[in-house]
């Protein structure tokens, strides 16, 4: 449970990994929920906006949907936890905005943050790639209960910048905008469907595994694992 992953780069997931499930479903999703009326009836103007309402009636095969309609569809999503692309954009809208005003701080495990600092001490490079919109992860890790820690991320992916979590081809994409080899990147996740999709594409990887996360007892096969992120050495040479 203590790997050590000869890397120069360590690539995030949040949801289950650096950061608690039940945080997101418990205090994001209903911050989103209670605001999407407004901004689906407000603001529908606005292009980003637009373009997600536009791709909900593209997913939904409903191109007559009006705001109630959409509405009603993002809160069943919401209630799946789905990862589908105009809700994210959405949510990254309501959560921007409800970060920068105070309202939302971020969670994050323990361990996470003293290890995200001692590696990028050691020169090692982070990026995040998770479902969360760039938006969602920009305030995110700017509001944070130890402060403003964007300054330690080198880059932001999500599904729209780099395509979706369990492909291969989105891990390509990310070592290539990142200007690294594969195997010198390790992604640290906690679903292993993620890890294989890294694996597949030459990535190392460190399945997370938090008891009392939703995947916890679905495990992450034969990816190497830890508990929390104070066991992984990352380094040339391991270090
Ligand atoms: C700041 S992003 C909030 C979490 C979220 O909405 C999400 O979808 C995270 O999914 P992940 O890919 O990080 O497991
Ligand atoms: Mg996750």
């Amino acid at each position: 449970m203590s790997p050590r992953v000869d890397a120069d780069a360590v690539v995030l997931d949040i949801e289950g990994t650096t950061s608690a499930t039940a945080f997101v479903v418990d205090v994001l999703y209903p911050y989103a929920r209670s605001r999407f009326a407004a901004l689906l009836t407000e603001r529908a103007g606005e292009p980003e906006v637009a373009r997600a309402m536009a791709g909900v009636r593209e997913l939904t095969g409903e191109p007559d949907a009006d705001a109630a309609r959409i509405e009603k569809t993002l809160n069943a999503w919401l209630d799946e936890d789905r990862k589908a692309a105009p809700l994210k954009v959405l949510q990254g809208v309501v959560w921007s905005e409800g970060f920068a005003r105070g309202d939302l701080v971020a969670h994050f495990y323990a361990d996470v943050v003293p290890a995200l600092r001692a590696w990028h001490a050691a020169g090692v490079r982070l990026y995040v790639y998770s479902s969360g919109s760039v938006a969602a992860q920009r305030a995110w890790f700017s509001a944070t209960p130890e402060g403003d820690l964007l300054p330690l991320l080198a880059g932001l992916y999500d599904t729209e910048n780099a395509g979706p979590k369990l492909e291969p081809a989105s891990y390509r994409r990310i070592a290539s905008a990142a200007g690294a080899a594969p195997d010198r990147l390790v992604f640290l996740s906690d679903r292993r469907g993620e890890l294989d999709a890294a694996r597949a594409a030459g990535w190392h990887t460190v399945g997370v595994r938090r008891p009392g996360e939703p995947y916890y007892a679905v495990g992450v096969g034969d990816h190497p694992e830890a508990g929390t992120f104070a066991g992984i050495r990352v380094g040339g040479g391991g270090r």
